[in-house]
């Protein structure tokens, strides 16, 4: 088989031998998630890929991943949420108290006002329940606690009202990079073909631009959303957080039922092969799903924690490429 292997990028992975053992191992194209990195640190990425795109690697594409109407934590102090805990989301970039969570986004808090009571933070692996919403303050209890750390994903329960557009971020983003040939571009929470067209406007026309599908609404027009885009990455850590697990699985099922006839090509994200962010092994599971996609049409595979942050990107890579057509 013949297929994608998108790797991110962070601090398991910014050394460039560690590119070049990632692109011996298979990967086909790296991943940036610029929600992660001040506009000095995504020009030292960008400083480093250049010169390993252009010298050594001239088919390399690099994903720059934006946050589009994501909604994630500003900055802080990393801290340990403890189940029946209160904690303070408030509107502002960032929070110097200690056991404060910031929330840069205005409609976030609208939105709380009106959900079904739940907070979901990276990828609903910390649960907390609202215990009050103001205009600019969420008050909060720790359902299900754990380490907190800035600029992860926040998701709301039943909450579908979000402003849609590329915040202030993105945007200094593409203009830093628009005239760099060898960047994409991945948008996140796109809600559906209008709004990817709408941001079709803001790139340049030859610019690839993914869409990545974590919302109920966009996995049902994906078909529409691919008019729009270059490629679809089904994202199945934030569709879990927004559709809860079972929810999740059944999106994902679906999805997988019209892969091979979409417009455009499909790769899957989520935890792809999250045991080996800890383990040299994957699961028997991991392996067995992998193939499934494949087989069901995929064209691609996006690694996250495996590569950016795991113990074993380069054998992440290595072990996502097993079905390659000269791998067998
Ligand atoms: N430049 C970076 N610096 C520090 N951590 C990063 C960086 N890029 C990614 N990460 C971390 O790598 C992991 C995978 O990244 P990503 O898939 O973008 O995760 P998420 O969307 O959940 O934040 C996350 O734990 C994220 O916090
Ligand atoms: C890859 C995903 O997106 P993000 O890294 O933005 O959470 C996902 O949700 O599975």
């Amino acid at each position: 088989m013949n297929y994608e292997i998108i790797a991110s990028l962070g601090p398991a992975s910014a050394a460039p031998e560690t590119w070049r053992a990632m692109t011996a191992a298979g990967a086909s194209s790296f991943r940036l998630n610029t929600s992660h990195l001040e506009a000095a640190q995504l020009d030292g990425w960008l400083g480093g890929l250049e010169a390993f795109c252009t010298r050594e690697q001239p088919h390399m594409r690099v994903i720059l991943d934006l946050q589009g109407s994501k909604w994630r934590l500003g900055a802080f102090t990393p801290f340990t949420l403890q189940p029946g805990q209160e904690v303070m989301l408030s509107r502002g970039d960032e929070c110097a108290e200690g056991g404060c969570l910031p929330v840069p986004h205005a409609d976030f808090f609208a939105a709380a006002a009106q959900c079904d009571g739940r907070v979901a933070l990276n990828d609903a692996r910390i649960v907390l329940e609202v215990l009050s919403a103001e205009a600019e303050c969420v008050r909060a209890r720790v359902l299900v606690g754990g380490e907190i750390v800035p600029r992860k994903g926040i998701t709301l329960g039943g909450a579908s009202q979000r402003v849609e557009q590329l915040g202030d971020r993105d945007r200094a983003v593409v203009e830093r990079t628009r005239h760099l040939p060898w960047v994409g571009y991945a948008v996140s929470y796109v809600k559906d073909a209008a709004e990817m067209r709408r941001y079709r406007q803001i790139f340049e026309p030859q610019a690839q631009l993914i869409a990545k599908l974590e919302r109920r609404s966009a996995v049902e027009g994906a078909t529409e959303i691919a008019g729009a885009a270059d490629g679809l990455w089904l994202c199945r850590g934030d569709l879990g957080a927004e559709l809860g697990l079972r929810g999740m699985a059944e999106a994902a099922w679906e999805f997988a039922q019209e892969v091979r006839i979409l417009p455009v090509p499909a790769a899957l994200a989520g935890q792809v092969l999250e045991h080996m962010t800890a383990h040299a092994e994957p699961t028997r599971s991991e392996i067995t799903t992998i193939y499934a996609a494949l087989a069901q049409g995929y064209r691609g595979l996006v690694l996250s924690d495996e590569t950016a942050v795991g113990a074993h990107p380069v054998e992440s890579v290595r072990t996502a490429a097993l079905f390659r057509r000269e791998a067998e």
